[in-house]
């Protein structure tokens, strides 16, 4: 594994006014991280300290419950995705459990009742990720040098955001697998890690750890970007290997798009600038629909996963 440096960047001036010169250094670095690794960290982003750590380890106390007191709250089966609790048996080629939450009121959420604040947590969680969600793809926006209203008018529907705790038991001799490398569904997915190392980005055939930074957030490209930007921003390979000796856990959101849209490459990575486009146009929520079953329904062989490349177009 290499001990590369994913850029860390500091978004102050992004809350101020004026910083006209910083705010273009930062889309530089981020859009050459993007370019280079499709993921970055970011500081003094104005989520709360004290809530995420907090939301940790609440997450942490309700994952050490015990399995009879956790299975109580699957997910329904009818939820876009599945919202709630869910668990990869053992033997499967990756091994962690997790618990997904939509929108706060989304009459799909299943909360446990204990830890007795987790639920209030992760919902002031959501909602700050999605402050901070929206600031990000204005920022992205630019990278990708977009005019400033097209992403957000496109991706104008946040019912279909998720966040998700995550949990992966402490490595055992045979097992170290906590999720198999695979590229996010979203648009792009915040994380928040412990202080335990485990999470890394594939590059050039290379593992490359992301270093847990107190404070810090990580972000990566998704999928839906990928498509959108016609393979400008690519949706990065990333896995996460657990520890020895101690558990780990996270968060991740999942800044997505209506599952009601039909996605393709946009005009400007295409048409306007005379690129074929490398995909052809699906529905947002066929590909969720396939990635939920790669992920609840325990394909046991990673070659039967569903990937984007579903819908790419074969080269001439
Ligand atoms: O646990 C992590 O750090 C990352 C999890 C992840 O990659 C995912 O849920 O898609
Ligand atoms: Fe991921």
């Amino acid at each position: 594994m290499a001990m590369k440096n994913i850029p860390t960047v500091d978004l102050t001036p992004f809350f101020r006014e004026g910083y006209e010169d910083e705010r273009r250094k930062i889309v530089e670095s981020i859009t050459k991280a993007c370019t280079e690794y499709g993921f970055f960290q970011i500081v003094n982003h104005g989520v709360p300290f004290d809530l995420t750590s907090g939301a940790l380890q609440l997450a942490k106390a309700f994952f050490e419950s015990p399995n009879e007191a956790k299975l109580k709250y699957c997910p329904l089966p009818n939820a876009p995705v599945p919202a709630g609790y869910n668990k990869k048996p053992n033997p499967s080629y990756e091994f962690n459990e997790f618990l997904i939450m939509l929108p706060p009121g989304s009459h799909f959420n299943i909360f446990p009742p204990n830890p007795p604040q987790f639920r209030e947590v992760m919902e002031e969680l959501f909602s700050q990720f999605l402050k901070i969600g929206m600031v990000v793809e204005s920022i992205l926006s630019e990278c990708l040098g977009l005019p400033p209203s097209v992403l957000k008018e496109f991706n104008d529907d946040r019912n279909w955001d998720f966040l998700i705790a995550l949990f992966y038991l402490p490595a055992t001799e045979t097992e170290r697998i906590g999720a198999n490398s695979h590229k996010d569904v979203s648009c792009f997915t915040i994380v928040l890690q412990d202080e335990v190392e485990g999470l890394e980005v594939q590059k050039d055939g290379e593992w490359i750890l992301i270093v847990p930074q107190p404070g810090a957030l990580v972000v990566n490209i998704g999928d839906a970007l990928q498509v959108l930007s016609n393979d400008k921003f690519k949706s990065p390979s990333h896995r996460v290997l657990r520890p020895n000796g101690r558990s780990r856990n996270s968060f991740a959101f999942f800044y997505s798009l209506s599952g009601d849209k039909w996605i393709e490459p946009l005009p400007h990575f295409t048409k306007e600038i005379a690129e074929k486009p490398k995909y052809r146009p699906f529905l947002y929520k066929e590909y969720l629909q396939l990635r939920k079953e790669n992920k609840c329904k325990h394909v046991s062989r990673l070659e039967d996963e569903i990937t984007i490349s579903h819908y790419a177009i074969p080269e001439e």
